[in-house]
C-alpha cells in the first residue's frame, strides 16, 4: 500500500489537506478523525489503569487543535488531563473552539510548563508541519525543561521543533518516546537529524485517499512477481548482459499531482522479499547466480578483504573471486575455501598496486575498495581506471571512495552505462562532494549527489538513504547503533556486491535493490543485538545473522 511508504513533504501535505477539503471534507472532521484515532493509539500505550496523569503541550495552529480533541477524548474516559496552553492569544479559529469546549468540560489548564512534572505522560501538540522558524525565548526554555524530564513524551504529528522537510532541528526540539504521524509520512522524521528526537514511530491512518498519491505508471509489485524469473541466457552471454546490466529504462517514476516522483520511499519488507534473487530457477548453475569479484584488503587492512567476504558470503553469488594482495592469498583460502583467490602484486607497504591482466567483463558485478589503503590512490591508472572503464555493475566504498574524491574520474562515472553504485558514510561523502552541504538538507544533497554523478549512493548513517539518479529514493527505516563499528560497512559492501551480481535490472531498479541490501543488513543487526546486545555485533557477527535476517524475512 502506497500510503504506508511514501513520505511527504510539509507543501506537499498542505496541498493534499486543501484538495481533501476543496472536495467538501469539513477541516474540523478530519482534525477529529486523526486525534480520534491518535487518542485509541495513545490509549494502548498508555492504558488508563497504568496511567492517569495526563499532561498536553498545545500549540496555537492545528496540531494544537488535535492536541484539544485528543485531551478531551482521554479526558472523557477518566484520564486526569492538564493543559499547557503558552500560544493561546495566536490560537486560529479552530483550535480556540476546541479549546473553548474543554473549558466547559472544566478540563484544567497549567500556567507553567512546571505544573506538568508530576504528569505519567505527556503528549506533545506544539508544532506540527506549519512550523517554520527557530524555536525561541521562552518556548525554548520550556522544551529544554522538558527534555531534562523522565516523563515519556508522545509527539503528534512531528516532534515539536523537527522541521517537516529537512529532519533538522529548528533551534530545539521535544525529545519524544512516540511520535504518531498522522496521515502520510513526513519526510523528516526519517533522516538522520531527526533520529534522536523521533522515539519509536507510528503511523495513524486517517483515510487520505490513494488516488491522491498514485500517478500513472507506477509499478506494483505484483507485476514484479510475475516477471521475477526472466528467460535464462547462456553465461556471459551478449544477451544476458545487455538484459542484466542496462539500467536505462528502469525506475518507479509516477506522475502524480501532488507526490513527486523523487518522493523517497520507505523500502518495505515487502519490498525486501520481493528484490531478493530468490527463488532460484531449478535449472540455473553457478555462473547463472552471479559472478563477484572482490578487489579488496591491503597488508594493513586484511580484515577489511575478509569481511567483505563474510558479506558477500551471505549473499549468496554463485561464484565470488577475490583479488587480493599476493600475501592475504593463504589467509582468504583458510577462510573461504569456496572461493576463487587471485593474488595481486603490491608494493613493499602492502598496497595493491595493478589489476595485472584480469578480464574484468566476465564478472555480474565488482566491488572495490574495502581496506585497500589511501597508498592505491598513487596506482589508482592501474586499479581504479580499468575498474571504471569495464561494463560491469561497480560498487564501490571505502578508499576507492577516497581515491574518487580526487576528481579526476567523474566524467568517466558519469558515462558508464551500467551501474555505479557508492556507499560513502558522512564523512566519505563530505570528501567526495565538498561542495555539497549534508547537513543543510541531507536528502536533496544527496539526491544532487547522485544526479550530477550518475551514480546510485547509499548513504550510511544511523539512518541509511539511498538515492538513484536523484530519481529513485529510498529511506531504511530500521536502525541499530550495534553497527556503529569497525568493519559493519566492509559486510555492506560485500553483501551488496553478491546480491547486485544476482540482479536482473531490467526488472529491478537499482536503488531498490541496494536499499533491499541496506534493510537486510540493518535487520541482520538488530537480530544479532537481540542475541549478543549491542556490544556483540562484531563483522563476523554480523553477518551470520544477515543470512537469519533473510530467512526471518521470508517467514514472515
Ligand atoms: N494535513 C492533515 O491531513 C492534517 C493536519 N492536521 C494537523 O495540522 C497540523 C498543521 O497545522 P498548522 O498548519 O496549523 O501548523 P502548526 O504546526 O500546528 O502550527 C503553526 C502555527 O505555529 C506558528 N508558528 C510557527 N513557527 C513558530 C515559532 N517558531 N514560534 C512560534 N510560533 C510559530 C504559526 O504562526 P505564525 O507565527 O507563523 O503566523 C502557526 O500559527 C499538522 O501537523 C497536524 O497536526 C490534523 O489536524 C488533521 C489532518
Ligand atoms: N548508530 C547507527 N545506527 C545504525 N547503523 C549504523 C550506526 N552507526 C553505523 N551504522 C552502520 O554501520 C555501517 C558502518 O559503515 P562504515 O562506517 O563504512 O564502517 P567500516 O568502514 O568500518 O566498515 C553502515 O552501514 C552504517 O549505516
Ligand atoms: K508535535
Amino acid at each position: 500500500m502506497i500510503k504506508t511508504s511514501i513520505t511527504v513533504t510539509a507543501k506537499q501535505m498542505q496541498e493534499i489537506e486543501e484538495r481533501i477539503f476543496s472536495e467538501g471534507m469539513p477541516v474540523a472532521s478530519l482534525m477529529e478523525k486523526a486525534a480520534v484515532f491518535a487518542s485509541q493509539k495513545i490509549t494502548q500505550l498508555y492504558p488508563l489503569n497504568l496511567y492517569q496523569k495526563v499532561g498536553f503541550i498545545i500549540g496555537c495552529g492545528h496540531n494544537g487543535g488535535d492536541g484539544l480533541v485528543i485531551a478531551r477524548e482521554l479526558f472523557l474516559q477518566g484520564f486526569q488531563v492538564s493543559l499547557y496552553i503558552p500560544l493561546r492569544e495566536k490560537s486560529k479559529d479552530l483550535t480556540k473552539q476546541h479549546l473553548q469546549y474543554a473549558e466547559f468540560l472544566g478540563i484544567a489548564s497549567v500556567e507553567f510548563i512546571e505544573d506538568l512534572s508530576t504528569c505519567d505522560f505527556i503528549v506533545d501538540c506544539l508544532f506540527g508541519f506549519g512550523l517554520t522558524r527557530n524555536i525561541e525565548g521562552k518556548l525554548r526554555e520550556d522544551i529544554i525543561w522538558l527534555n531534562q524530564q523522565s516523563i515519556p513524551v508522545v509527539s503528534i504529528d512531528i516532534p515539536s521543533g523537527i522541521h517537516t522537510d529537512t529532519g533538522n532541528v529548528l533551534g530545539i526540539a521535544v525529545k519524544a518516546v512516540y511520535t504518531l504521524c498522522l496521515g502520510l509520512w513526513k519526510v523528516g522524521l526519517f533522516l538522520s537529524s531527526a533520529v534522536e528526537y523521533t522515539g519509536s514511530l507510528h503511523l495513524i491512518e486517517i483515510g487520505i485517499p490513494e488516488s491522491l498519491l498514485m500517478g500513472e505508471g507506477i509499478r506494483n509489485d505484483d507485476d514484479e512477481r510475475e516477471e521475477k524469473n526472466p528467460p535464462l541466457y547462456p553465461p556471459n552471454s551478449e544477451e544476458r548482459k545487455r538484459e542484466k546490466n542496462q539500467t536505462e529504462n528502469v525506475n518507479y517514476s509516477f506522475h502524480c499531482q501532488y507526490v513527486s516522483e523523487t518522493n523517497p520511499r520507505i523500502i518495505t519488507k515487502e519490498d525486501v522479499k520481493n528484490c531478493l534473487p530468490l527463488p532460484r530457477h531449478v535449472n540455473t548453475h553457478k555462473y547463472k547466480q552471479g559472478n563477484l569479484l572482490l578487489i579488496c584488503g591491503s597488508n594493513q587492512y586484511a580484515g577489511a578483504a575478509l569481511l567483505a567476504g563474510y558479506g558477500a558470503k551471505c549473499g549468496g553469488s554463485g561464484m565470488i573471486t577475490f583479488a587480493v594482495p599476493h600475501g592475504l592469498k593463504k589467509t582468504l583460502i583458510s577462510h573461504f575455501p569456496w572461493a576463487l583467490v587471485i593474488g595481486l602484486p603490491v608494493k613493499e607497504e602492502g598496497t595493491i598496486i595493478s589489476l595485472r591482466n584480469l578480464d574484468l567483463n566476465k564478472y555480474d558485478a565488482i566491488a572495490f575498495g574495502m581496506g585497500i589503503g589511501r597508498e592505491v590512490s598513487a596506482y589508482q591508472e592501474q586499479t581504479l581506471a580499468p575498474i571504471l572503464n569495464s561494463e560491469v555493475p561497480l560498487i564501490i566504498d571505502a578508499d576507492g571512495l577516497n581515491i574518487l574524491a580526487e576528481g579526476r574520474y567523474w566524467q568517466t562515472i558519469k558515462q558508464r552505462k551500467s551501474p555505479t553504485i557508492l556507499t560513502p558514510h558522512i564523512g566519505e561523502f563530505k570528501r567526495l562532494f565538498p561542495q555539497l552541504n549534508l547537513s543543510e538538507n541531507s536528502l536533496e544533497v544527496l539526491k544532487m549527489a547522485s544526479k550530477m554523478t550518475n551514480t546510485t549512493i547509499l548513504l550510511k548513517g544511523a539512518k541509511t538513504l539511498v538515492s538513484e539518479k536523484g530519481i529513485n529514493n529510498w529511506i531504511v527505516n530500521l536502525g541499530t547503533p550495534a553497527l556503529a563499528r569497525g568493519g559493519s560497512g566492509d559486510v555492506l559492501s560485500g553483501f551488496l556486491g553478491a546480491v547486485i551480481a544476482q540482479t536482473n535490472f531490467n526488472i529491478f531498479p537499482v536503488s531498490k535493490v541496494v536499499a533491499t541490501c541496506g534493510w537486510l543488513h540493518q535487520q541482520g543487526g538488530i537480530l544479532a543485538a537481540q542475541n549478543h546486545t549491542e556490544m556483540g555485533v562484531d563483522g563476523v557477527t554480523l553477518s551470520e545473522y544477515i543470512n537469519k535476517a533473510v530467512v526471518k524475512t521470508l517467514g514472515d
